[in-house]
């Protein structure tokens, strides 16, 4: 993406952070007219990421940018361009507290980090750029991709996270986010999650992703629960819970293409012996600049946890995944689902 301003003079490294501050860099603190062509660029991919998503609005902007607390990755090409560079796309994150079922349908309130919007540029898509962003937040955020949630990821992201990251097998749910095996597993392995409890009044729960994706296009969604299929994973779940969060989910352009749970009601959490914890310790620990990625699992906290997915490193943060926890109901290992 080409802009009429010299990129190199605005974003000085390949992939900028840029937050509420819209500052990337020094140079542009200093230059009230670089934030004004850093707020351009901004609102140009929003609308450009809007447009490959067919969403009526954009959910990325630089007034949202300064609104809300989120980040956004943006990754360049300095060469392109006759050297003054191009943009190459971005990738927005931030925290979102959710309840979300478990594999068993229990209710988990959680803040676990979420990928919001994730644009390449349509000529640069399929050549590396988005795998090369999104590992670069990985490791700035020293996260792995199974602990994050996605909020109605396309049917392109699907396939990416498949590919670069083996996840296939999500956990359905009644909202928009999409998680999938190993998040409940894994991040309750590092922070307890928070067991909701099901009759909690309404009153207190919070919507889901009410804020931003809710400007979709009406007529690309498909039937929420309870009027989906009667085998959807929609139905299937919501027939396992209680219905008053069931009841406030936000509409959906279109559902995230989850996986049914294969045996409702039985296992809720994979064993971390299972052959999906193998085959994803297997791909993770081929990887290239694994080491510099840290493992995030502490523990000592569960006696039932058996072990790192990949190794705990000393100075492991838990912030990533911000878990709500009642001062009295911090629950035990025994507790939980
Ligand atoms: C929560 C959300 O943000 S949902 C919104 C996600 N964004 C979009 O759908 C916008 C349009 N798509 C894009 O911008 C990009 O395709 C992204 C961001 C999804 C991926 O970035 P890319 O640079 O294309 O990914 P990268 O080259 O690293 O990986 C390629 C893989 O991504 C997936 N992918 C990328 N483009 C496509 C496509 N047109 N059709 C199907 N799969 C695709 C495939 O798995 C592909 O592997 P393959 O070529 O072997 O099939």
């Amino acid at each position: 993406m080409e802009f009429p301003f010299d990129i190199n003079q605005i974003f000085s490294e390949r992939v900028s952070i840029l937050d509420q501050t819209l500052v990337a860099g020094r140079r542009s603190a200093e230059r009230p007219d670089l934030q004004g062509h850093i707020a351009t660029v901004i609102d140009e991919l929003g609308r450009a990421s809007a447009k490959a998503q067919q969403l009526t609005a954009p959910i990325t902007s630089a007034s949202k940018l300064q609104s809300q607390r989120h980040q956004l990755y943006l990754l360049k090409d300095g060469e392109s361009s006759g050297g003054r560079g191009v943009v190459v796309g971005f990738l927005k994150v931030g925290y979102k507290k959710l309840f979300l079922l478990d594999r068993g349908g229990v209710h988990i309130e959680a803040e676990p980090l979420c990928v919001l919007d994730f644009y390449i540029t349509e000529n640069l898509q399929r050549h590396g750029y988005g795998l090369e962003l999104f590992d670069f937040m990985l490791q700035h955020k020293n996260l792995e991709p199974m602990l994050m949630a996605y909020d109605r990821p396309s049917p392109k992201f699907l396939s990416f996270l498949a590919k670069h990251y083996s996840l296939t097998q999500s956990v359905p749910q009644v909202n928009n986010f999409v998680v999938f095996e190993g998040f409940f597993f894994f991040n309750r392995s590092v922070a307890q999650l928070r067991k909701v409890p099901l009759k909690k009044p309404d009153g207190e729960i919070k919507p889901y992703s009410l804020m931003e994706r809710e400007v979709v296009r009406q007529e690309q969604r498909t039937l929420p629960w309870p009027f989906a299929p009667p085998h959807s994973p929609q139905r299937l779940v919501s027939s396992q819970c209680s219905h008053s969060l069931s009841m406030r989910s936000s509409p959906s352009r279109a559902p995230p293409q989850v996986v049914p749970p294969s045996c409702p009601g039985c296992s809720r959490i994979q064993s971390p012996q299972s052959p999906l914890i193998d085959r994803y310790r297997e791909r993770r620990s081929s990887q290239q600049g694994l080491a510099a990625r840290c493992s995030l699992y502490s523990w000592n906290m569960d006696s039932r946890a058996v072990g790192p997915l990949d190794r705990p490193l000393p100075g492991t943060s838990l912030s990533h995944f911000h878990v709500s926890v009642h001062p009295r109901r911090m629950a035990s290992a025994a507790e939980l689902p």
